[in-house]
């Protein structure tokens, strides 16, 4: 979408507000003007050697004109700021709202934190804004009316006033074309840089070997250079309206005063006229001094309303409309039914027709060697991806149907650690209010860490960082089947989640997930032969062979 639209998409909740800040805008631009009529009227008062008297009228009606239009401009801050932090809400609780159900292929070939950066362009956003509608509109008010008052003291200062509004418009349209997307580019190249960092910071064992270091900066330096001329180039484009501007500045200043002089010589203007003239073509063309800073404001805007559109339009996981659930408790019976898939941008299948059925409470084992589609297959239970053909039935329901909200409550998967920054309990519970702190402790008793975390200073309390510290990753890997296995589900997906424990720990979880207790049906994805033979069955999948038909773009 063109990032003009995206803006007034962005700015049509805040409609109300915005027609205000504009009715304010014009009566400020209205008020200010108040000064070159007020001095006009003086010059020609005085020049006929009037009273004192009206000079203390005039003064006081201009007072109170500017005091009004300061007063105005009070209010038009306040209501911009309201509009600010109405943006920034806004931005964050669609974002809040989407992130969690971003379609997870959207981060096969993109880093997902790396792109939520994007985040802080809502401060871009919030400044540029201000800026524009601050200043730029009442600038451009002032230009306006100060241009039509210009238009009624002579006709040739209407020609004047034709020739400055050609130009300007030859300032936005002509000197400015390529600017929005030289704005583009210079965000897209300061986000690579900092994506690149972010990458040197993630890994810090990677950036520590004997190379590292000198990766990180030559890639910098590259990325650097990326955005230098990204940027040269937009402030070439800038330089341009800028420079054009200022020579307008020149141009209008000294051709006013020429026509204004012979005009007065030629007794077609008065000498209060012409001073007002002089005032507001003065007002009107110090605004091109500042056109730089609201041109910068205004691509900046929209190059960062481009950046937030990319973080809004992650495309989301399509959702079923059905409750579904069958049986409330006990294991749920799975088939998989001719399941193929491909992962976008591959060649090759990751599954080709594969079909599998799982009894309810059943627990098999998912073997093969690397590459074979395990992984796959687990995402596939979990509703992570969708088959490409074929089907996955939960309890006969198939699960594109259901509400991925209710499959998730009956469906739970252990796949990597991915620990959440809060308390233990906040990690085992993850939102579902329903999970007491004594499931919470009941949970962590059966996967052996229980005592680990009452040990910690805070207990369940403890805080955890992204990636699992203060526990280890063993210890992190256990949080990982708690937080599958307090939720009771129906079907427990564990891929390789045993695989990276050693025998004593592996001995305390295995009762958690195949022990007398757990009555769900069991999927685990394993490389161990300890595990497979813990299992009722073993199924193994091998590397499919199949090509993806057509290309999977
Ligand atoms: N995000 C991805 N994007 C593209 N291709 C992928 C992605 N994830 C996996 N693949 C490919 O899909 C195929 C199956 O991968 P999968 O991870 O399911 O195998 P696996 O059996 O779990 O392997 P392992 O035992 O190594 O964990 C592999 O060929 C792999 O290269």
């Amino acid at each position: 979408m063109p990032p003009f639209r995206r803006l007034l998409g962005l700015l049509r909740p805040e409609a109300g507000e915005l027609w205000l800040v504009l009715l304010f805008a014009v009566c400020v631009g209205a008020l200010t003007l108040a000064t070159p009529v007020v001095a006009m009227a003086v010059v020609n008062t005085v020049a006929l050697g009037t009273l004192i008297q009206q000079l203390v009228v005039l003064c006081v009606a201009l007072f109170v004109a500017l005091s009004l239009a300061a007063g105005l401009m009070i209010l038009q801050t306040v209501v911009v700021e309201f509009v600010q932090r109405r943006v920034f809400v806004r931005v964050a609780a669609e974002l809040a709202y989407r992130l969690p159900r971003v379609d997870l292929k959207a981060f096969d070939r993109q880093n997902g934190p790396e792109l939520v950066n994007r985040f802080f362009d809502v401060l871009t956003v919030q400044k540029a804004s201000a800026t524009l509608l601050l200043d730029g509109i009442t600038l451009a008010l002032q230009v306006l009316i100060g241009l039509l008052l210009l238009s009624f003291y002579h006709r040739y200062l209407l020609g004047f006033d034709l020739i400055l509004i050609g130009s300007l418009a030859f300032l936005f349209l002509v000197l400015g074309r390529g600017a929005v997307r030289s704005a583009v580019r210079e965000s897209v190249a300061k986000y690579k840089v900092a994506g690149w960092m972010e990458e040197v910071a993630r890994h810090p064992v990677a950036f520590k070997t004997a190379g590292g270091p000198s990766l990180a900066a030559a890639r910098t330096d590259a990325l650097t250079r990326e955005y230098l001329e990204a940027r040269a180039a937009h402030f070439r484009v800038l330089m341009r309206q800028i420079g054009f501007a200022l020579f307008l500045q020149v141009v209008a200043n000294v051709a006013l005063l020429a026509i204004g002089g012979a005009l007065v010589i030629r007794g077609e203007l008065t000498l209060g006229e012409l001073v007002a003239a002089e005032i507001v073509v003065t007002l009107v063309v110090a605004t091109f001094t500042k056109i730089g800073k609201q041109l910068e404001a205004f691509y900046d805007l929209l190059a960062a309303v481009d950046k937030l559109g990319y973080l809004l339009d992650l495309p989301l996981e399509e959702d079923g409309a059905e409750a579904g659930g069958g049986a409330a408790g006990g294991g749920a019976a799975v088939v998989v039914r001719d399941v193929s898939f491909a992962y976008d941008h591959q060649r090759k299948m990751a599954l080709t027709r594969l079909s599998l059925a799982v009894a309810a409470g059943e627990r098999v084992a998912l073997v093969g060697p690397n590459g074979a589609g395990k992984s796959t297959l687990a995402d596939l239970l979990f509703a992570l991806r969708t088959p490409d053909r074929g089907w996955i039935e939960l309890d006969g329901a198939d699960v594109r149907t259901l509400r991925l909200e209710t499959l998730r409550e009956q469906v739970a998967l252990v796949k990597g650690v991915e620990v959440i920054e809060g308390t233990v309990l906040e990690n085992v519970r993850v939102g579902r209010a329903h999970v007491t702190h004594a499931d919470a402790r009941d949970a962590l008793g059966r996967v052996g860490l229980l005592e680990t975390v009452l040990a910690l200073p805070g207990g369940l309390d403890t805080v955890l960082w992204t990636g699992g510290s203060p526990l280890s990753l063993g210890q992190a890997n256990r949080l990982m089947v708690a937080r599958a296995i307090v939720g009771r589900p129906r079907l427990l997906v564990l891929d390789e989640a045993l695989d990276h424990m050693d025998s004593d720990i592996r001995e305390t979880v295995l009762p958690a997930v195949l022990g007398p207790g757990a009555d769900w049906t069991l999927v685990v994805v394993t490389h161990s032969d300890e595990v497979a033979r813990l299992c009722d069955r073993v199924v193994q999948l091998d590397r499919p062979s199949g090509e993806v038909p057509h290309g999977n773009a």
